[in-house]
């Protein structure tokens, strides 16, 4: 392996003072890499983890020992973890250490899909902010909003829009997060494809398209707002060299994220203005290639204001109301038939978001009236919200399973005392609705979602 790792890369990284090629190269010939798993605290389980260790920088990340098949595990389809690089789990720590989760925020996360840190953020700022979650490509938006549905937190949007879209929201957004595409050599240990198609001309390609996003968006973010940059590659051009950039050209000032030395993060500064940068190499620590940096915006800017966002009428609708846990401070909406709800407080910016932004997804679906009865929708078996009464019809491993391939439960299960929807749970989480007729039980698992092989 160590001699299909780009040599024009290694010249680059072993030109750094100290850097260890030999380990470098020799971690990459390791056939087995690291894995490691989020958990999501909103959905709490019995995973034992006790016996895992623990991902230094984030206090939910766990190493498994080896990599299970995550596809034959119910948890896993349920948003009970996500499993992510070790690495990226970063940013809980950077989200701490810069106090992004002492107050309710409006936060952007630009380059979202498939999702990891948008299911990070959810879960590490404030339970009141607000998550935008964009992705320009339409597919992977997709793939993104179900993390977020499975995950199951109501406070995110999810939109489907190139960067320059956020520019006619100027100053809206408290945090923004920039994890941006990029020439992926951090990835070459865990998805070897990349390799073949690193080039020094990519590089260059990425660290344009990289100040481009940046600049496209930048106005959206507030005057005193934070922006992260990361991204997965070991590249100057996309790293240290974009900070500088943003140094000279867009208003900000860089921030140092204060770490702890025993983690193996390299701290770093760029070479014009000093900004510092945390690297991560996969020879110095457990995770694979990164690297993020910390800004504050200085330039004057127009700021949004959200006082002028009248609240409109915050409506609940009454059909909801055995479904979802509370009405007090959820404020509904229908999005054609399907009805919807959302934080309430955050009703006056969907409003400004819609007439802006393409909106894949705000707040949970909750169902639709269908031949005058309500159709729960799936996404609320996922979700936070859903209500703590709703009939459960608890299975077991080898049927949860089969519940997740969308395959017949047969009538040998316990239904005693249940009709109609029902959740099926394992371990006591949600999986999906099944609907308890007289004769048999249906699945109502999405057929877009079902597991497809065993
Ligand atoms: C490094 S990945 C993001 C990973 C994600 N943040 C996570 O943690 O799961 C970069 C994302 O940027 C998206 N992207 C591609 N071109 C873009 C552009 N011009 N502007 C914004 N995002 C772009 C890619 O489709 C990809 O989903």
């Amino acid at each position: 392996m160590s001699n299909i790792i780009p040599p024009a890369l290694v010249r680059r990284l072993g030109a750094f003072a100290g850097f260890d090629t030999a380990a470098f190269q020799a971690v990459h010939e390791e056939e087995e890499g690291v894995s490691a798993i989020r958990i999501n605290p909103a959905k709490p389980h019995r995973t034992d983890t006790s016996v895992l260790q623990r991902v230094p920088w984030c206090d939910t990340g766990f190493y498994l020992p080896r990599r299970p098949v995550f596809t034959l595990d119910p948890l896993f389809h349920a948003g009970c973890y996500y499993v992510q690089d070790a690495s990226s789990m970063f940013l809980a720590h950077a989200v701490k250490a810069l106090a992004l989760d002492q107050r309710p925020l409006i936060a952007l996360d630009l380059c979202a899909a498939p999702g990891g840190k948008s299911t990070l953020l959810n879960t590490y700022l404030h339970a009141d902010s607000l998550l935008i979650a964009n992705e320009p490509i339409k597919a992977r938006a997709t793939t993104l909003a179900d993390n977020l549905v499975r995950w199951g937190l109501p406070n995110t949007v999810v939109t489907n829009n190139d960067p320059s879209a956020f520019s006619h929201l100027p100053g809206y957004v408290d945090f923004m997060l920039v994890d941006a595409p990029c020439s992926g050599s951090g990835m070459f240990r865990k998805d070897r494809g990349t390799i073949a198609e690193w080039s020094e001309g990519i590089v260059q390609l990425c660290s344009e398209r990289q100040r481009r996003i940046l600049a496209d968006s930048l106005p959206t973010l507030k005057e005193g707002g934070v922006l992260l940059y990361a991204t997965c590659s070991y590249s100057e051009e996309e790293n240290e060299q974009v900070s500088d950039w943003l140094c000279e050209t867009q208003g900000v000032e860089p921030i140092a994220i204060p770490i702890d030395e025993a983690w193996g993060i390299e701290p770093t500064h760029s070479e014009k203005h000093g900004c510092p940068g945390y690297r991560f190499y996969p020879h110095k620590l457990r995770g694979e290639g990164f690297f993020i940096a910390a800004f504050r915006k200085t330039r004057s800017q127009a700021t949004f204001d959200r006082r002028k966002l009248k609240p409109g009428k915050a409506t609940f609708f009454p059909e909801l109301k055995n479904w979802v846990t509370t009405s007090d401070q959820l404020t509904s909406f229908t999005v054609g038939e399907d009805s919807y709800v959302l934080p309430e407080a955050w009703e006056p910016d969907l409003r400004i978001l819609q007439s802006i932004l393409y909106l894949r997804n705000a707040g949970t679906r909750v169902g639709r009236i269908a031949k005058k009865a309500f159709v729960p929708a799936h996404d609320l078996t996922m979700s936070t919200l859903q209500h703590l009464e709703l009939p459960k019809l608890p299975l077991d491993f080898d049927l949860s399973l089969e519940y997740l391939r969308k395959g017949n439960l047969p009538p040998s299960v316990n239904t005693k005392g249940l009709s109609g929807w029902a959740l099926a749970t394992y371990n006591g989480v949600p999986l999906g609705w099944t609907k308890l007729l007289p004769n048999r039980i249906n699945n109502y698992y999405p057929k877009e979602w079902r597991i497809v092989t065993l």
